[in-house]
């Protein structure tokens, strides 16, 4: 027992210098890693907001985006956070009401107002962009357009967002931050990848925007828009074209059919047994048919489904002029596209569309697609309403038509053959976010996204913390080395004294 004792007491290493050194290693090494974790720990989340009014022609909704506020430029990415639709129309449908186009938001401003923290109210930016409804009012009738802004804006202004203004956007911008969206989302501008083409298909117009390796903007500069974004240079094409969203181009067929200003309208693109009383008046109320109004023209016609595919398309082809270019190429109506490049996202109405229609594979050949949408066509109105209960009957009433339509679009104005158009993706949303010009627009008013890439740290949070830790250990084992003068000498056995 005795002799135990004496041989602890005599460890060599239980001297005073090397206990001292161990102990201030000890410290020495805690402190270090603990300054370093919490130097470079990632902040607590905070996030900020900015939300968009999407006014469509067809109707408004609300998007609020989200990210966290400390790392805008860098690793930080916006999402959408919330989405409220508008009941009832577009905004350009209250022009002899105006005041009701402000009130019809507020339930939708309510929800955002719950969204988004009361902290951050006041510091939330609020844009409302209309897009091709209110282009067409403010064509048709300007101080109109300018009397619903005013009512909205009003509207808007009361909300405890910052509200940074309503306007209309062209459809350049619209085409563009579509593009934008799309690629920002994917993370295709960060990593400097092949970017994908945006088609936008909505109710009044429709875009359609690429990069492509033969187009540099000096033919038709007025299709390019130039971004520099995370580094990179790019020269993309886009177009609107204003009348081409799917509701005015069933009006300009409608139109076509009834230049004669018949009673009765036997219409191809709808279901045989589908029949409905339609004004005259009602149907040329929109400055894409507004010219071509039958004079004089009965009060109403009645418009009667036939079901038939290949008909249907050749009513359709009538809205577009292939023919006219002064271009090296051209899509339709004399507008100059180059060459389509690369994978292309289809949303908005392309995909409710082809979705309905089961048509969101486009390794579907080409012919194929044809013929389902021809089946769907023949189909009694009286069987597709007992098939589709719960769809909202304008809807499925369209669908031939719209099918048609998106067809005849891509492969005859856009120029997509069975060899491309499996490049075509038909989305709803990336990653939990709508796709769609909004995100775009915000990242833009916000200069969310930098010209240059940004500076990245040379190592992440983890590989720095165990690098930190690792050299603070060597540190101390070479103190301890470096102490070996002093250490005090000892055999391998116990010396027992
Ligand atoms: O961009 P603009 O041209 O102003 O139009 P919008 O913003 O109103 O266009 P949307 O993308 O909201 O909708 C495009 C079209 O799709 C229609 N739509 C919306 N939901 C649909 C659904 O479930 N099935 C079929 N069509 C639908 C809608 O009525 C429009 O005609």
């Amino acid at each position: 027992m005795s002799a135990q004792r004496e041989m602890k007491e005599k460890n060599p290493w239980h001297t005073p210098a090397t206990i001292i050194i161990t102990v201030i290693g000890v410290i020495a090494i805690v402190a270090l890693v603990t300054v370093a974790v919490l130097q470079n720990k990632p902040l607590p989340k905070k996030y900020k907001y900015g939300i968009v009014l999407d006014a469509g022609s067809s109707h408004t909704a609300l998007y609020i985006y989200g990210w966290p506020a400390e790392k805008v430029n860098d690793t930080g990415r916006v999402v959408q956070v919330h989405s409220c639709k508008v009941k009832g129309p577009g905004i350009s449908s209250y022009a002899s009401a105006p005041l009701n186009a402000g009130e019809s938001l507020k339930v939708c401003m309510l929800e955002a107002k719950d969204q988004v923290p009361s902290k951050r109210h006041q510091e939330t930016p609020l844009y409302l962009g209309a897009t091709a409804g209110m282009r067409l009012l403010n064509i048709e009738n300007s101080t109109a357009s300018d009397g619903v802004f005013q009512a909205v804006s009003q509207a808007l202004q009361t909300s405890p967002f910052s509200f940074q203004g309503a306007r209309i956007i062209s459809g350049q911008e619209e085409g563009a931050f579509g593009w934008v969206t799309v690629n920002y989302l994917d993370d295709r501008l960060k990593q400097g990848l092949e970017t994908t083409g945006a088609l936008d298909l909505g109710g009044a117009s429709t875009q359609i925007s690429f990069v492509s390796d033969n187009y540099d903007g000096s033919e038709s500069p007025k299709n390019s828009v130039t971004f520099r974004l995370y580094g990179n240079d790019y020269n993309l094409y886009t177009h609107s074209f204003l009348c081409y969203g799917k509701d005015q181009v069933l009006r300009m067929t409608l139109a076509h059919q009834t230049q004669s200003g018949p009673a009765t309208v036997l219409d191809p693109c709808f279901h045989r047994g589908y029949t409905a009383i339609k004004n005259y008046t009602v149907l040329y109320d929109t400055p894409c048919v507004s010219d071509r109004k039958p004079q004089p023209a009965p009060a109403s016609f009645n418009h009667t489904g036939t079901g038939d595919f290949q008909e249907c398309q050749r009513v359709v082809r009538n809205v577009f002029n292939f023919t006219d270019c002064k271009y090296s190429r051209c899509s339709f109506n004399g507008v100059f596209q180059p060459s389509l490049q690369g994978p292309f996202g289809a949303f908005s109405a392309y995909y409710f569309v082809m979705n309905f229609l089961n048509l969101t594979d486009t390794s579907t050949p080409l012919e194929d697609v044809k013929k389902k949408i021809t089946n769907y066509c023949a189909t009694p109105w009286e069987q597709i309403k007992e098939q589709y209960p719960h769809i909202k009957q304008k809807y499925l009433a369209e669908y031939c038509f719209s099918g048609t339509y998106i067809i005849t679009l891509l492969t005859e104005g856009y120029n997509f053959t069975s060899e491309n158009y499996p490049n075509i993706k038909f989305i709803k949303k990336i990653k939990d976010s709508d796709a769609g010009w909004t995100l775009g627009y915000m990242l833009n008013l916000t200069n969310m996204i930098p010209a240059e890439a940004p500076d990245k740290p040379p190592l992440p949070h983890g590989g720095y913390v165990s690098i930190v830790t690792i050299i603070a250990i060597l540190l101390f084992v070479l103190i301890i080395f470096s102490l070996r003068p002093i250490w005090p000498r000892c055999s391998k056995r116990p010396q027992i004294i």
